[in-house]
């Protein structure tokens, strides 16, 4: 250790203890300690709204050599090119070996720099082996990182919070498909959205409408031709309001033929607005080579993941949903399909950029169900017609796509 280098400690509630060298802000931070064994895409993880309030743990030894790229690069869609969103939404950061040498073409600067402008602490020279293989006898525990000339910060449980009121838009915004492109209205349901959601869903030619998590998008439903149930931080409980609103889409007939596909917390919140249950994993499933079969073809594929919760697939209602896919490591729930309607639903992530595309496909799954729902304007009709009848007139006349904000509203 030189003379200008920092001790840090990483520390588990109840557990043990790790010294290390501080790279990160000159903050002591904390927050859950949670453990990823994928081997890349520490900028897309690190950014993805999910990881709110958490200490991440890289099993992968080296961390940081092909450094970070720039935060303002845009694609064709104005979506962030790199990051899953503006900022670092973990606390903190826990690896084994710091690479102070970075080296790639998208680098614009360091990890080390990079979690020192974002105020996120960060410690290496920790023996991620023996930590995690207690993360793993133990179950997910609360950690804290601390700067040894800094008093230690109480431990904190941030699923005890509603994380995701903390990243949802606040107000509703729109990503436009190409010009000449667009086939499909989609509204977004926005709990924590990471821009490849975004980005899978433009590139396939949607218009996408992105709404706050607890906007009552019954009432804007009608000018939509597919529902998106997002990604998002923390326990799904929290999302109360969000429930509330698609238990209405769920059980009111008037909506059984809008296509509606959720991810991973989108997943959770369908599974509870259904009436399941969800329950907290031991440590949860973070990685990018999770096995998960598809009941319906008995394929296997290979999967990105970042959950801490799970679908009790046995409460699902039987007369309505079955399980979709399942996982083969824990034999956990990782998807749900619906009966009799256009619905279904995935624990994992199928657009996760830092791991497999095995299955993107479900992203066309649900424009084919956008495809057969557009042809059916009946159905489509008697949806305006009902938010008119309400009183609660359809927000849709007062509604201009084009005059929304053209990127999330962070405050
Ligand atoms: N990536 C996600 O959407 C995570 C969902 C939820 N917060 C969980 O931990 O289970």
């Amino acid at each position: 250790m030189s003379s200008s280098q920092t001790k840090a400690t990483f520390a588990i509630q109840n557990g043990p203890s790790f010294e290390g060298i501080s790279f990160g802000a000159n903050k002591s931070v904390a927050g859950e300690a949670v453990f990823t064994t994928s081997l890349v895409g520490y900028p897309e993880s690190m950014t993805d709204p999910s990881y709110r309030g958490q200490i991440l743990v890289f099993t992968q030894p080296l961390i940081g050599n092909y450094g970070v790229p720039s935060g303002d690069a845009r694609d064709e869609f104005n979506l962030l090119k790199y990051f899953e969103s503006p900022h670092i939404h973990v606390v903190g950061i826990v690896v084994a070996e710091y690479a102070y040498q970075y080296s790639h073409w998208t680098a614009v600067e360091s990890l080390a720099q990079w979690c020192q402008r974002e105020g996120v602490a960060a410690i290496t020279g920790v023996d991620t082996r023996e930590l995690v293989q207690y993360l793993r006898e133990q179950g997910s525990s609360l950690g804290r990182i601390t700067l040894n000339d800094q008093d230690a910060v109480p431990y904190v449980n941030p699923m005890n919070t509603d994380l995701v009121a903390q990243v949802t838009t606040k107000k509703p915004f729109h990503v436009s498909a190409l010009a000449g492109r667009a086939r499909a209205n989609v509204a977004l349901i926005d709990c924590g959205v990471k821009e490849n959601i975004i980005r899978c869903l433009v590139k396939r030619g949607a218009d996408v409408t992105v709404f706050p998590y607890d906007y009552r998008i019954q009432d804007v439903a009608a000018q939509f031709d597919g529902i998106f149930l997002s990604n998002g931080p923390g326990n799904p409980e929290f999302c109360q309001a969000t429930i509330a609103n698609v238990k209405e889409l769920l059980n009111n007939p008037v909506y059984d033929r809008i296509p509606i596909f959720g991810i991973c917390l989108g997943h959770q919140l369908l599974a509870l607005a259904s009436g399941a249950s969800t329950h907290k994993l031991k440590y949860g499933n973070r990685a990018h080579n999770i096995p998960a079969m598809d009941l319906t073809t008995g394929q296997c594929h290979i999967t990105s993941q970042n959950h801490g919760y799970a679908v009790d697939p046995e409460t699902l209602p039987k007369d309505q949903w079955k399980p979709y896919f399942v996982n083969l490591n824990d034999k956990s729930n990782e998807g749900m399909i619906h009966l009799q309607r256009p619905i279904f639903s995935t624990q994992f992530h199928p657009e996760a950029k830092g791991g497999p595309m095995d299955t993107a496909i479900l992203f066309d799954k649900f424009f084919d169900n956008i495809e057969v729902y557009q042809s059916d304007s009946q159905k489509k009709n008697s949806i305006s017609q009902k938010t008119t009848h309400n009183g609660e007139k359809s927000q849709l006349q007062k509604f201009n796509a084009t005059k929304l904000a053209k990127e999330r509203v962070l405050f």
